[in-house]
């Protein structure tokens, strides 16, 4: 399948404001003219959905094993790449992902030490060559978006997933492999300060959409 949208990520450790950077993002290219699928991982389809619920749901009594967290999160992706992001691509539209598979290097690389080789070795079966165009990651200390996380379940967002109950040195993990991602890959990769007010977050992802997308549009 031909593909002529483009495929935006963004990505980050918890509570750095990805949700809520979503609207401004997809507003941003709207405005533009551009047709926007906004989408989610894992997730994005009913059946992805139900994925996300077995793995976020902390209440099991036996540990998800990393294997069997990393194949979810791949099966979740295949599904939703089938359903939803490639047919997308195919019609001109842009997909705009909240999180995508440098999550997978972050968390089940980083966070649970799996090896980056066989992470590479399901991300080339299950995307066949499907990849992001830019891929936004939202960076700050993780001690600070710690305090954001608390505050928002404090305000109703919920119980902590079974990330979210991590301790902080897995998310010290995952934010080093973001960012190892990131310098990796420059010309794919925007680092966007995720610790300033959100005004100047919004500034610096509208510069980027700016100068990164102008030859796309
Ligand atoms: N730049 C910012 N400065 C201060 N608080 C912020 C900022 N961006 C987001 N927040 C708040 O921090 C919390 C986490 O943001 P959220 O968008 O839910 O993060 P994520 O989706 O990355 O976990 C929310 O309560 C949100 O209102
Ligand atoms: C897409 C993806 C997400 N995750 C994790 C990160 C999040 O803790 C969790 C759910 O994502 P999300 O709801 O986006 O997290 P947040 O609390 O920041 O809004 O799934 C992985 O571990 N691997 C992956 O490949």
């Amino acid at each position: 399948m031909t593909q002529r949208g483009r495929l935006i990520t963004l990505e980050g450790g918890e509570g750095v404001g990805k949700s809520t950077n979503m609207a401004f993002v997809t507003a941003w290219l709207e405005a533009r003219g551009v047709e926007v699928v906004r989408t989610r991982e894992p997730g994005g389809t009913p059946r992805g959905e139900a994925m996300r619920e077995l793995l976020l749901d902390p209440g099991f009594d036996q540990p998800l094993a990393p294997d069997a967290e990393l194949l979810l999160m791949f099966a979740a992706r295949a599904q939703h790449l089938a359903e939803k992001i490639r047919p997308a691509l195919a019609r001109g539209a842009w997909v705009v992902c909240d999180r995508f598979t440098d999550a997978t290097y972050a968390y089940q690389g980083g966070g649970r030490g799996l090896d980056a080789e066989r992470i590479g070795v399901l991300e080339r079966f299950v995307q066949q060559g499907t990849a992001p165009d830019l891929t936004l990651l939202l960076d700050m200390p993780v001690d600070a978006a710690s305090r954001r996380v608390s505050q928002r379940a404090k305000a109703g967002g919920g119980e902590r997933d079974r990330f979210e109950r991590e301790r902080d040195a897995f998310f010290i993990a995952v934010r080093d492999a973001y960012r190892q991602r990131a310098a990796a890959e420059p010309a794919r990769f925007a680092v966007i300060d995720a610790a300033k007010p959100l005004a100047t977050v919004q500034r610096q992802l509208a510069a980027v959409l700016d100068q990164r997308t102008a030859a796309w549009r």
